[in-house]
């Protein structure tokens, strides 16, 4: 491997340092504790794990956590009830419906009905427009964890070639619109693009986000490129004893990382970065809605 290693893991530890200096200075000057609503519906075992870790790093930087775990079969009516409950709850700062819900559920409904200013995922059409025209948003958390660590990295991206693998609106879009806020040149790819190859291999800064495990390998990288891994998938490890898994990203590490500049490991990478930017969102939610100085190199 020639490639730098880009550690999520230790970056992320630094941001939820950083993230604790300001809640405790909001405690101490103010007598205010950043509040963080998660809203679990269902069962699903990996969400329930997220879920579990967010709260715990939520309640390690100072701030509070409110978990609302509803059963699989909630009604629309009761989900947002508790929505509108928690707009109105001044110590909630910050809410996460986690995604995805169940089939029943409308999830674009149920994510435009949280204030937007309280929307810390920045899923909501108020905040993805806020961002598609350059105004104050929130920014969803996987995209800003991806930017400040290709900033720390590259130092200034502007005139640099983006290429982005995948185009969902969790990732993908607010991951082209940040690096086109920050002056790249951007490129969007996924399943129907042409000779994606070739595309990807134009990329200073190529991002992988399509969920297919593996996909990208090293022949799609521009030597010395900056590769950022965003998949997290589990798959089968039969070398580990049967029935053993083991998570890999949308990248081929080993191939990618004898041809890139620098590369995001799996696990270890964007995923760490992602829960420490949801604090780092709730604390500029509640920053603003105090109307007191937002935290700096926290935001995009
Ligand atoms: N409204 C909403 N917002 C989300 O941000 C959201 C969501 N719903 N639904 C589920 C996905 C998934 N997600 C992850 C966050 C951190 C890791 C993470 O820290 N992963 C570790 C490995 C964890 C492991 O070992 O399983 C790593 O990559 O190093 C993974 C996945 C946030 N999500």
């Amino acid at each position: 491997m020639s490639a730098t290693l880009i550690d999520g893991k230790s970056f992320a530890a630094g941001v939820r340092d950083q993230v604790a200096g300001h809640v405790a200075r909001l405690k101490q000057d103010h007598g205010i504790t950043p509040g963080l609503a998660v809203v679990l519906v269902g069962e699903d075992p990996a969400s329930a794990v997220y879920v579990r870790s967010k709260g715990k790093q939520t309640v390690e930087v100072g701030m509070n956590s409110f978990e609302h775990k509803l059963p699989a079969d909630t009604s629309e009516e009761t989900l947002l009830a508790l929505i509108d409950q928690l707009n109105t709850d001044a110590s909630v700062h910050g809410i996460l419906v986690q995604l995805p819900l169940p089939d029943h559920l409308n999830s674009d409904l149920v994510i435009n009905a949280i204030a937007p200013e309280k929307d810390v995922d920045g899923f909501h059409v108020s905040n993805v427009g806020l961002l598609g025209t350059g105004q104050k948003s929130m920014v969803p958390c996987t995209p800003l964890g991806c930017l400040m660590m290709l900033r720390d990295h590259l130092g200034d991206l502007s005139g640099l070639n983006a290429v982005v693998v995948g185009r969902s609106n969790i990732v993908g879009k607010p991951m082209a619109q940040l690096l086109l806020g920050d002056s790249c040149t951007v490129t969007i790819a996924h399943s129907r693009t042409k000779d994606i190859e070739m595309v990807c291999r134009q990329a200073d800064i190529l991002v992988a986000a399509v969920g297919r495990a593996e996909m990208v390998t090293g022949a799609w990288v521009k030597p010395g490129a900056t590769v950022i891994d965003v998949g997290i998938n589990r798959i089968d490890a039969p070398e580990k004893g049967a029935g053993k898994t083991r998570l890999v990203g949308d990248v081929h590490f080993a191939s990618a990382a004898e041809v890139a500049g620098a590369i995001t490991p799996v696990p270890g990478g964007v995923g760490p970065m992602t829960i420490a930017c949801l604090l780092a969102n709730t604390v500029t939610a509640c920053c603003r809605a105090h109307d007191l100085a937002e935290p700096e190199g926290l935001t995009a």
